[in-house]
C-alpha cells in the first residue's frame, strides 16, 4: 500500500493546526496584554512627567518668588531710611547677598535714568529703560513684576528682570529695583536639567509671547517659537500630556504645565521610542514566549496524536493483515466505547456482510436452484478431488450416474411443473437415500449423479444400487396424484479402475447406458451388472418392486 507522505498525514494536520491556533492565541493575547500595557505605560510615564514638571515649576515658583522677597525686603529698607538717588549706588554695595540672588541689580529713577548698578557702577547715568516694559508695568502697577526675557544691555546675556518699586515719603513712586536673572546661569539650567527625566528628554520654559525662556539649545533663548512647533503645542493646549506630535520627524511625547508666579510654560519633551524603549524588549520577549509555547504545544500536540491514533493504526494494521488472509475478521468486533471502536465494529459488520453475501454466492454458484442439490459445477470441482482424496486414503469410491426413466413423457403428459416437482422429490429422496458423506448432484435435466465416499474395500457396492432403487418405489405425489417414477442408474467403482475421472465417469456411462439398453428401472455396476438385470426383467418381472436387482456386482 502507498506510504502517505508525512506532511500530508492528519497527525501532521491537527499538529500544525495545533501550533497554528497556540501561536495565533499568544499573539492575540500577548498583543492584547501589549496594548493595554502601552496605554497603561503611557499613562504612568505621562503622570510621571506632569509630576515632574510640577516640582520644575514649583521650583521656578519659589525662585522667582524668593527673589521678589529678597527685592521686596530691600526696598522696604531703603523706604524705612529713604537716601537720596546718589546713595542708592552704596547701599546696593553693602548688600552682598544680592550677588548671589541675582546677576545684577540696579535701580532706575522714575523717568527710567539708571541710578545704581550694582555690577558696574560705571554704567550709572549713562543707561534709560524708560522703554523697557516692564519698567511701564511696574510704574503701573506700583507692585513687582517679572519681566518678559530679554538680552540685557548691561551683560549682553539673556534675563528676566524682576522689579520693585520704592516709594518716597509721599508715597510715591521714588525709584524702581531691578534684578536680573541670567537665564544661562549653571544653577539655574543645572536644575532644569536634571529635572529634565530621560537622557532624551528635553526641557523647555516658554513665555506666553511665543518667547524661549529656557532651553538646553543656547541658541533658541529668546526666540519666538514658530506656529507648529512644541514650544506652540504646549502654549496653546491646557496643562496635560500628549503624544501625538512630531519634533523633527520623531513621534513624540509633550507634557507641559503653567507656572503661578509668572505666565510661563514649562514643557517636557520625549521621542516616543525612548519612552517606550523598555516595550521593545516587553514585545521581543512576548513573541519569544508565544514562539516557545507554540513550539511545546507542537511537540505535545504530536505525542498525543501518536498516543490518541495509536487504535486507527492498529485497525489499519488489522485491515491490511486481513487482506493478506492473516486475520480473523472477529478481532474487529472491538469493544471499545470511542469513534475508533465504532469505525471496528462497523468494519466487522460489513465484513461480516461481505463473507455472508460471498458464501451466498458461492452456495449459488454451486447449488441447483429447483432441486436444492449441488450443481454440475460444483460436480466437476469436487469430484477429482474426492477421487484423488479416496485413493489416498485406500478406500473405494463409488460414482452413480442416474436417468429418470421417460422423464420427457412425465413433461408431456402432466405439465412441465408436474415434471419439476418430480425432479425435487427425486432429488429429496437421492438424499434421503445416501449417507450425509455422500454427494448427490442435478448434472442435467433428468440427470444425477451420487458420489459415494469412504467405502472399504468389503463393502457389497450392490447395496448402493438398491438403496436408491428402493427409495423411488413409493409413488411420486405431484399436485395431489400418485405417479410412478423409476430410474435407471449406473455404478462404476475406483478400486478397480485407474484413479482417473475420464474414465471413472466414462465406467458409470457405460453402466447407466447398459441399464437403459435393458429396458431401464434398475442399475449396474459397470456393464455386467446390467446385463444380470437385463435377464431379471426378460424372466418377467412387470411390477416395480419386482425388478429389485439382487445380483452381484460384475466387472469390467
Ligand atoms: N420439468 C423439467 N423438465 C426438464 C428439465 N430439464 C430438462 N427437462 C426435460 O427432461 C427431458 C429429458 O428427456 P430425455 O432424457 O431426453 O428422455 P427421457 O424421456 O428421460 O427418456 P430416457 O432417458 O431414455 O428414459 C426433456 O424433455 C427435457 O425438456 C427441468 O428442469 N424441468
Amino acid at each position: 500500500m502507498r506510504r502517505i507522505p508525512p506532511y500530508q498525514t492528519f497527525k501532521f494536520k491537527i499538529t500544525a493546526l495545533l501550533v497554528l491556533m497556540v501561536m495565533l492565541a499568544s499573539v492575540l493575547v500577548g498583543g492584547a496584554s501589549l496594548v493595554v500595557a502601552e496605554r497603561e505605560m503611557r499613562a504612568v510615564i505621562g503622570n510621571q512627567e506632569m509630576a515632574t514638571l510640577a516640582g520644575a515649576a514649583a521650583y521656578l515658583d519659589r525662585d522667582i518668588s524668593s527673589k521678589q522677597q529678597v527685592l521686596r525686603v530691600l526696598a522696604e529698607g531703603l523706604q524705612a531710611t529713604p537716601v537720596p538717588h546718589g546713595q542708592v549706588q552704596a547701599q546696593l554695595e553693602q548688600r552682598s547677598g544680592l550677588r548671589d540672588e541675582f546677576a545684577n541689580v540696579a535701580a532706575l529713577d522714575r523717568h527710567g535714568q539708571l541710578i545704581a548698578n550694582l555690577q558696574d557702577r560705571r554704567m550709572v547715568g549713562k543707561l534709560n529703560s524708560h522703554g523697557r516694559q516692564f519698567f511701564r508695568d511696574t510704574l503701573a502697577v506700583r507692585d513687582s513684576v517679572v519681566s518678559a526675557p530679554f538680552r540685557s544691555v548691561l551683560t549682553g546675556r539673556p534675563v528676566v528682570a524682576v522689579t520693585q518699586p520704592v516709594l518716597g515719603a509721599a508715597g510715591a513712586i521714588d525709584y524702581v529695583l531691578v534684578g536680573t536673572i541670567d537665564l544661562q546661569r549653571p544653577a539655574f539650567a543645572g536644575q532644569l536639567q536634571a529635572l529634565r527625566g530621560h537622557a532624551s528628554g528635553k526641557l523647555f520654559i516658554v513665555a506666553a509671547d511665543g518667547t524661549t525662556v529656557y532651553h538646553p539649545d543656547p541658541t533658541r533663548l529668546l526666540a519666538r517659537e514658530a506656529p507648529g512647533s512644541l514650544a506652540h503645542a504646549a502654549l496653546s493646549g491646557p496643562d496635560g500630556w500628549r503624544v501625538d506630535l512630531q519634533d523633527q520627524g520623531r513621534a513624540t511625547m509633550l507634557a507641559h504645565t503653567r507656572l503661578k508666579r509668572v505666565d510661563w510654560t514649562i514643557a517636557l519633551a520625549m521621542p516616543l521610542q525612548d519612552v517606550f524603549a523598555g516595550m521593545d524588549g516587553v514585545r521581543l520577549r512576548a513573541l519569544g514566549t508565544a514562539a516557545l509555547a507554540a513550539l511545546l504545544a507542537g511537540l505535545l500536540g504530536w505525542w498525543l496524536m501518536r498516543a490518541m491514533l495509536a487504535p486507527l493504526y492498529q485497525l489499519y494494521g488489522r485491515v491490511l493483515a486481513l487482506g493478506r488472509a492473516e486475520g480473523d475478521v472477529e478481532q474487529f468486533n472491538s469493544a471499545r466505547r470511542d469513534e475508533f471502536g465504532q469505525l471496528s465494529r462497523a468494519f466487522y459488520q460489513v465484513s461480516r456482510q461481505h463473507q455472508t453475501a460471498e458464501r451466498n454466492l458461492q452456495r449459488l454458484a454451486t447449488t441447483d436452484p429447483l432441486t436444492g442439490a449441488h450443481n454440475r459445477r460444483m460436480f466437476d470441482e469436487f469430484f477429482p478431488q474426492a477421487l484423488k482424496r479416496a485413493i489416498r486414503a485406500g478406500q473405494q469410491i463409488g460414482l452413480a450416474v442416474l436417468d429418470i426413466d421417460h422423464f420427457k413423457d412425465i413433461n408431456d403428459n402432466h405439465g412441465h411443473q408436474a415434471g419439476d416437482a418430480v425432479l425435487v422429490q427425486f432429488a429429496d429422496r437421492l438424499r434421503q437415500a445416501v449417507r450425509s458423506t455422500d454427494t448427490v448432484a442435478r448434472i442435467a435435466g433428468d440427470e444425477f449423479v451420487i458420489v459415494f465416499e469412504h467405502l472399504d474395500a468389503a463393502h457389497d457396492v450392490n447395496l448402493l444400487g438398491e438403496k436408491v432403487v428402493a427409495a423411488m418405489k413409493a409413488p411420486f405425489n405431484v399436485n395431489g396424484k400418485a405417479l410412478e417414477v423409476t430410474a435407471s442408474i449406473g455404478i462404476a467403482l475406483t478400486t478397480e479402475l485407474p484413479a482417473d475421472v475420464e474414465k471413472v465417469m466414462l465406467a458409470a456411462d457405460q453402466a447407466l447406458y447398459c441399464v437403459k439398453a435393458a429396458g431401464r428401472n434398475g442399475f449396474a455396476v459397470n456393464c455386467v451388472g446390467a446385463e444380470r438385470m437385463l435377464s431379471v426383467r426378460d424372466f418377467g418381472a412387470p411390477a416395480k418392486a419386482d425388478k429389485k436387482p439382487t445380483w452381484p456386482s460384475s466387472r469390467l
